[in-house]
């Protein structure tokens, strides 16, 4: 199993074509799809995520601003911020990047965007749809973790997926659409005991964690498709994900990189949503 490796980039290259195609369909029309990332303070890492995000926009011809605002900032100033954007007619999406500052409330802030807006797939009124399998805005990571499965002719029904974390933004959602795909679910988290014996049944693996290279071969079934979320730094400040790639490629049948794999999917399901809002504008 050498070639067993799921080219994440490339596959978001093929998800980006057609957005920008929509792109120019909704340009003859008058519309031009705007992006807004809100970034509160100068995390390095957070920068770099959103400087992504503000080049695919230009790319694919989208319009995209960047609010940058001081660390300091107050809840009630930057959903002063959001609401403006809300009412802005160029803003057809809002990412407003986690992690905030401890003095802001990241609940109310996801809660003021306009979930017409929400191309993050945040806002409980999207989550709510999501659960209950209504059309709406699907978080970014779970949401072309699906696209990479679908690229990659993994089956999923009658399957055992196994998620390893629970967070709002990645885990539970992830969860949430491989049932709605008929997989039969595990969530693993931190409080599991014995995380092997359920990593160790999982057809398809998904690890989102934030814990380096904690998956290695010892906890994957023969055959398995593993999916790695994490982003991290190692020992020698390289990225590397929450699966220890070297170990775990020779047991994996299909296997995400890091760099290179889920990352560009949350990017290229970013420009999806905010393209889908800006078509709604046209419909409603
Ligand atoms: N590639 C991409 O596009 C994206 C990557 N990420 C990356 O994915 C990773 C996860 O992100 P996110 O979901 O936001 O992280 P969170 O920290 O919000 O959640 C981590 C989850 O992992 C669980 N967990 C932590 N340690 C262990 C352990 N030792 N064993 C089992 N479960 C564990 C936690 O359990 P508990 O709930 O009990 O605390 C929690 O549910 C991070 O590395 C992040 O940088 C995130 C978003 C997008
Ligand atoms: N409101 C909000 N929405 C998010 O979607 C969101 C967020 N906040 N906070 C942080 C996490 C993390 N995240 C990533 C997106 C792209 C890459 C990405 O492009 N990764 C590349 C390389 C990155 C690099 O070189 O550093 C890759 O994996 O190949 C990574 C991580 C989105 N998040
Ligand atoms: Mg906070």
């Amino acid at each position: 199993m050498s070639n067993n490796k799921i080219d994440g980039k490339q596959i978001a290259s093929q998800v980006t074509e057609k957005v920008q195609e929509r792109v120019e369909r909704l340009k003859e029309q008058g519309v031009t799809p705007g992006l807004a990332v809100v970034l509160v303070g100068n995390n390095p890492a957070s920068q770099t995520y959103v400087n992504n995000k503000t080049k695919t926009c230009e790319r694919l011809g989208m319009h995209s601003v960047m609010i940058e605002l001081e660390e300091n900032i107050t809840e009630q100033e930057l959903l002063k911020h959001v609401e403006t954007l809300n009412n802005d007619k160029k803003i057809h999406g809002i990412l407003v990047q986690l992690p905030l500052p401890k003095q802001i409330d990241e609940d109310r802030v996801i809660a003021a965007i306009s979930p017409l807006k929400d191309v993050d797939g945040f806002h409980p009124e999207s989550v709510g749809k999501m659960m209950i399998g209504q059309p709406t805005f699907l978080s970014c990571t779970p949401f072309g973790i699906m696209k990479l499965l679908e690229y990659s002719d993994v089956e999923i029904a009658g399957k055992h997926a196994v998620i390893i974390g629970r967070s709002n933004i990645v885990g539970k959602p992830m969860g949430q659409l491989l049932l709605q795909k008929d997989a039969t679910v595990t969530y693993c988290h931190s409080k599991t005991k014995d995380l092997h014996t359920f990593t160790k049944q999982a057809d398809i693996l998904v690890v989102a964690t934030g814990r380096a290279k904690m998956i290695d071969a010892s906890f994957i079934k023969e055959g398995a498709v593993v999916i790695d979320v994490g982003i991290n730094r190692d020992e020698h400040n390289k990225l590397c994900g929450d699966v220890d790639f070297a170990s775990a490629q020779a047991v994996a049948s299909k296997i995400t990189p890091v760099p290179g794999g889920v990352g560009p999917m949350t990017i290229a399901m970013l420009m999806e949503n905010t393209c889908l809002a800006a078509e709604n504008t046209l419909i409603n």
